[in-house]
C-alpha cells in the first residue's frame, strides 16, 4: 500500500495482536477461543479508537487533599454492522460501559457482493456523539460505505471506523469517499478473492463467532 493510502488510517500493532490474529485465522481454532481471541483484539483496539476523546475536569478529594479529576466529555455511541460486528461490540463496551449501542444489520449478497440493508436501530445523540463503527472484516468496503452513509444521513459527524483486518480495496474506498472516517485496523491483508473474501483472511468472521457453519 502506498504510503499515501495510510493517511488517516492507525494500524495498531503488538505482539498480543499478531498471536491472537493468528488464533482467529487458523481454522482448527474452536467458537470459545475465537470469541475470546476477538475480545481481546477489541479492547486494544477500543483503547486507540478512543485516544482523542476530550476530558472535563471537575474537583475530587482524595483521603488526602483536593485533586483535579477528569470525566470523558463526549458521548460514545458502537454501531456494530450485524452479524460480526457483536463480537468487537462486547469488547468496546468492557473498555466503555455506559457507550449506548446502536445497530445496523447487513449482509453481502453472494452474487453481487452488494450489502443488503435488514435493520437499523440508532440511539439519540448522534449527532454530538464519537461514533465508533465496527465490524471485524472490511473487504470491497461496500458494507462500511453504507453503514457510514446512513449514520452521517442521521447526522453523525464523528465518525471512527474499527476493524480487525482490513483488504487494500475496502481501504482504498473508505478512503476515497470518507476521507473524514479514521480507521482503526489490526492488519491490513493482501487482497480479495474472487468471491470477495479477504487473503489470507479468516473465512466468514459472522460464521465463526456464532457457529453457524
Ligand atoms: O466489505 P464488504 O465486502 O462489504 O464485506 C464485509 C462484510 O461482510 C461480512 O458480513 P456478512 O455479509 O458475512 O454478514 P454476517 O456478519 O451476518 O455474517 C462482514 O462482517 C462485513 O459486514
Ligand atoms: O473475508 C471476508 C470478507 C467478508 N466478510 C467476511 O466475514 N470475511
Ligand atoms: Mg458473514
Amino acid at each position: 500500500m502506498s504510503q499515501e493510502s495510510l493517511e488517516d488510517l492507525t494500524l495498531v500493532e503488538h505482539p498480543v495482536i499478531s498471536r491472537d490474529l493468528t488464533i482467529l485465522r487458523n481454522k482448527e481454532t474452536n467458537i470459545a477461543e475465537f470469541r475470546q481471541a476477538l475480545k481481546r483484539v477489541g479492547i486494544i483496539l477500543a483503547y486507540h479508537a478512543l485516544k482523542e476523546l476530550p476530558l472535563k475536569e471537575y474537583t475530587i478529594e482524595t483521603p488526602i487533599e483536593k485533586t483535579t479529576g477528569y470525566d470523558i466529555d463526549q458521548e460514545i455511541i458502537v454501531v456494530p454492522i450485524l452479524r460480526a460486528g457483536l463480537g468487537l461490540t462486547d469488547a468496546i463496551i468492557q473498555f466503555i460501559p455506559n457507550a449506548k449501542v446502536g445497530h445496523l444489520g447487513m449482509y453481502r449478497d453472494e452474487e453481487t457482493h452488494e450489502p443488503v440493508d435488514y435493520y437499523s436501530s440508532i440511539p439519540e445523540g448522534v449527532e454530538d456523539a464519537m461514533v465508533l463503527v465496527v465490524d471485524p472484516m472490511l473487504a470491497t468496503g461496500g458494507s462500511a460505505h453504507d453503514a457510514l452513509s446512513f449514520l452521517k444521513k442521521q447526522g453523525a459527524q464523528h465518525l471512527r471506523f474499527v476493524s480487525l483486518i482490513s483488504a487494500p480495496e475496502g481501504i482504498k474506498k473508505l478512503r476515497e469517499l470518507h476521507p473524514d472516517v479514521h480507521i482503526i485496523t489490526s492488519g491490513i491483508d493482501e487482497k480479495l478473492n474472487d468471491d470477495a473474501f479477504i487473503v489470507p483472511g479468516l473465512g466468514d468472521a459472522g460464521d465463526r463467532y456464532f457457529g453457524t457453519v
